[in-house]
């Protein structure tokens, strides 16, 4: 059944994401020695941090917590790939948090958040070392009708080993019902771009934007994964979570967001010959279209129709559900069919994950597409890639 929240989040929006190498070392060698190329600089921290263990001298935290130069954080979908959940430690707490490159706010329930809509939610504590930002407040709205607000302190925020000690959190004082029953998350942590971030009256920096110069490259990456658990990268690319090559395409931040130009769109293999702009989100859970080309595509399926009771496009759950793949460069982004039948939807028909964008004038390549890719931030440019995982 698609939960009261999907439908409601659908009928309004639905928006809702080394191994160190071992030198094997031989009797007798010689070193070619050459100016490291300023690409590959990394912060003076890591060079200390690297000596000190050498030498087998324990690293002071503060310089470990300087000379991350990349991360990994596990990320796990909700049931039914809704969100996907990830483990922060913001201040004195452990939070699960939803990563969303749709928005540019770091916020969490907290201890302001009244307990009657902070019930069953792990929240923010300030840390000792933890300062209060004066005068700052922030409140945000999102495309599925939920919103929150709320003060604002700088604290130390930790992501897969990453950490900044001055990081603007966002304590919520007050949250709409959608997150208070959405007791997955415990609040939202944005890597769009900080143009967007809504503290007044000073935007705060994104955990990203903080971080990427300390990083080996100033680059994030989204593996997510149908019902299973992926990753949130920081500062590098892994061959070994991707196959073929990554292909990139500029990126429009001017609106604040993760927005690209695919090249063109096919159904079921069939080119459509015309583009799409849109936006990578992976806080929006679904694919969101503009309406002729979601007709184009469940004109497809012979059982799809619009039900409004459900706010979408459902089609009988043993339907032959086709691709739907956009094209970026010479590379083709696919997401399986399999993907598209994306929930029950009560009896036996199912919701489909591609639905209409509303009009916003854009599209939204949310989790539904981002799943099915390896998707690579990458704030030089900026640009976004993708390859097939
Ligand atoms: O939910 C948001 C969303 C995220 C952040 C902000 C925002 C307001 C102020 C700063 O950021 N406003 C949004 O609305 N979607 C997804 C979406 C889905 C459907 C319709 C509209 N939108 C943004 C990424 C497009």
């Amino acid at each position: 059944m698609v939960s009261n929240k999907l439908v409601a989040a659908l009928t309004a929006y639905s928006a809702v994401a080394a191994a160190v190498p071992v030198a094997s070392q031989t009797k007798g060698f010689s070193l070619v020695q050459e100016a490291i190329p300023k690409s590959s600089y990394r912060a003076p921290a890591a060079h200390l941090a690297k000596a000190l263990t050498k030498f087998g001298a324990p690293v002071p935290a503060h310089v470990a917590a300087a000379a991350a130069s990349t991360g990994s954080v596990t990320t796990n979908p909700s049931d039914g790939d809704e969100e996907y959940v990830t483990k922060v430690t913001v201040g004195d707490s452990t939070l699960n948090l939803d990563f969303d490159t749709g928005s540019a706010d770091l916020w969490a329930f907290s201890a302001d958040t009244p307990s009657s809509e902070r019930s069953g939610h792990n929240y923010y504590k300030p840390s000792d070392s933890a300062t209060k930002v004066s005068g700052a407040s922030w409140d945000i709205s999102y495309g599925d009708g939920s919103s929150a607000s709320g003060s604002v302190y700088k604290d130390t925020v930790t992501v897969g080993g990453v950490t900044f000690d001055a990081q603007a959190v966002e304590a919520a004082s007050s949250v709409s019902s959608e997150f208070t029953q959405d007791t997955s998350i415990d609040g939202l942590l944005g890597l769009a771009f900080s143009s967007i971030n809504t503290v007044s009256p000073t935007p705060q920096k994104t955990f990203f934007d903080n971080v990427k110069s300390s990083l080996d490259k100033p680059l994030f990456v989204a593996i997510l994964k149908h019902d299973t658990a992926g990753s949130y990268d920081f500062g590098f690319t892994d061959d070994s979570k991707y196959s073929g090559d990554i292909a990139y395409t500029d990126v429009d931040s001017s609106q604040g967001f993760w927005s690209f130009t695919a090249d063109s769109y096919s159904i079921d293999g069939q080119d459509a010959g015309s583009s799409i702009d849109g936006i990578a989100d992976t806080g929006t859970t679904l694919v969101l279209l503009d309406d002729d080309v979601v007709e184009a595509y469940y004109e497809t399926i012979d059982s799809a129709q619009y039900d409004d009771s459900q706010g979408g496009y459902v089609f009988d759950c043993d339907a032959d559900v086709p691709d739907f793949a956009i094209t970026v460069g010479d590379y083709t982004a696919t997401i399986p069919g399999d993907y598209i039948n994306f929930a029950s939807a009560g009896s036996s028909t199912c919701y489909g994950g591609i639905q209409s964008n509303s009009g916003i004038g854009f599209s939204i390549f949310g989790d539904v597409f981002l799943k099915s890719q390896y998707v690579v931030f990458d704030a030089s440019g900026p640009q976004i890639g993708f390859a097939a995982q």
